[in-house]
């Protein structure tokens, strides 16, 4: 496996297609090489460009934004070291937001004067493509089950672009957090990215990638945040410690708060919403930011055992901590304290997130509930650890998952009509 992943991510040329080792099996290999290799098929520009012009699918009508209420763009400015003041990560992740929302209105407002034609398909590449999209839906059960079952209520078509997206973002987080992690440079890192803008131009390298590049073609997803999640592996691969929030934030932007600005074109927004696209992104920016808070919470002593601290060293040097006390792994006042600031600010980002998924088209809402109030409960159990999140793993259990998912259902039935998203 080891060397099949460094195939795929240093020479993008070798036969090895898959990018995962959990992903070879010779039924993904073989299909891909003859789609992506001997047909080239994938490489027809039929594929990106004439596909993005000739597919008009419902998520038009449900992206409607309507809302007219504008954001408060506030200028958050920090000190830098020199003294200097310096744009701080929240702003210049908000700027993305911005441009994703503008984006996503501007291709919108072009494709309404779209002649919409039915799609070319060649003879043969349609089971392909479906096979690609089947495989990408069998990952996401094996990986990641409860979501997979949320995914099966949304359209087919979205079904099985967030699949695409999911794969994608499973495959570049193994490639920092795999069991191939030690072989993994920076230039691997840049061949991956040539072969997601290559995906995006319509030639795909291999058959999970060949599902992620229709789906560009069909939903008006940009590439910033793909590029972005690729930055965070970079940041993952030279930093070990966040001097502050500021740039833990924008760690967390990079690896998770991306998934958000992914995941809304697909999902859709509700035509009923009166809210701004930029509240909807800016909500699902909080809910990859909340998630990944939770997640380095939870792990933190599995992470302290790979030398990583994931944790503001300046608020831990405010509560008389330090790396030593991490390591030590013992759970005293002084952490318990620290802790629950933390927890604290998790639970504000779940706050702001729980704003925007009922501006969701109706469909999607439910995975997303679902995961948000699983995700969320993690840091109950943390708590109920009594902080112990060095030698316990917080995790919920199957009865509660149980519960939560009719809860998530039941909210997911409120119209966003009713709610107000409160920009912040
Ligand atoms: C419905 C839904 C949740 C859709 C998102 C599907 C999707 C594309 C997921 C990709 C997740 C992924 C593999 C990310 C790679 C980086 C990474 C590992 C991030 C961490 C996830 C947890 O992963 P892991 O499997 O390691 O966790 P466990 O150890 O098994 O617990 C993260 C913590 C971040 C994941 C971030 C999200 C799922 C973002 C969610 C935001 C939205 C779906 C936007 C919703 C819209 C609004 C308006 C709120």
């Amino acid at each position: 496996m080891s060397a099949a992943l460094t195939g795929v991510v240093v020479s993008p040329n070798s036969e090895v297609c898959s990018g995962l080792g959990f992903l070879e099996t010779t039924r993904v290999v073989d299909p891909s090489r003859l789609l992506a290799k001997e047909k080239g098929f994938f490489r027809s520009e039929r594929f990106k460009n004439a596909g993005r012009k000739q597919r008009c699918y419902s998520y038009f009508g449900e992206l409607g934004f309507l809302g007219s209420r504008k954001l408060d763009v506030v200028s958050r400015v920090v000190a830098s070291s020199s003294g200097n003041l310096a744009i701080s990560s929240e702003q210049l992740v908000y700027d993305v937001v911005l441009k994703q929302a503008a984006l996503v209105k501007e291709q919108m407002r072009s494709r309404e004067d779209m002649e919409v034609k039915p799609d070319i398909v060649l003879p043969g590449t349609l089971g392909l493509l479906n096979e690609a999209y089947d495989r990408c839906g069998e990952v996401c059960a094996e990986y990641a089950k409860t979501f997979y079952l949320g995914t099966l209520l949304m359209t087919p078509e979205r079904r099985k672009a967030i699949w695409a997206i999911y794969v994608w973002c499973r495959r570049t987080d193994e490639l920092v957090d795999g069991p191939n992690a030690s072989h993994i440079t920076p230039k691997a890192l840049d061949r991956w990215e040539s072969r997601l803008e290559d995906l995006f131009n319509g030639r795909p390298f291999d058959m999970l990638d060949a599902a992620l590049s229709d789906t560009v073609s069909k939903f008006p997803v940009d590439i910033q945040p793909f590029k972005d999640m690729i930055d965070g592996m970079r940041m993952d691969l030279r930093k070990s410690r966040y001097d502050n929030f500021d740039e833990l934030y924008l760690y967390c932007y990079y690896v998770a708060g991306t998934v958000g600005l992914m995941s809304v074109p697909i999902m859709g927004i509700d035509r009923d919403s009166l809210a701004t696209t930029e509240s909807v992104y800016n909500a699902a920016l909080a809910l990859g930011i909340a998630n990944q808070l939770t997640n380095i919470l939870r792990d933190v002593g599995e992470d302290a055992r790979r030398g990583r601290v994931y944790l503001p060293q300046d608020e831990l040097a405010k509560a008389g901590l330090s790396d030593e006390d991490i390591f030590a792994m013992k759970v005293t006042d002084k952490w318990r304290v620290f802790m629950k600031k933390q927890i604290k600010r998790a639970r504000t980002f779940f706050d702001q997130a729980e704003e925007g998924v009922t501006q969701l088209s109706s469909a999607s809402r439910w995975p997303v509930w679902a995961s948000l109030l699983l995700y969320r409960q993690i840091l109950d159990e943390i708590e109920a650890n009594d902080y112990n999140n060095f030698t316990r793993r917080a995790y919920v259990s199957k009865p509660k998952k149980i519960v939560a998912l009719p809860l998530a259902y039941a909210k997911s039935l409120v119209p966003p009509s009713s709610r107000k998203l409160v920009p912040n």
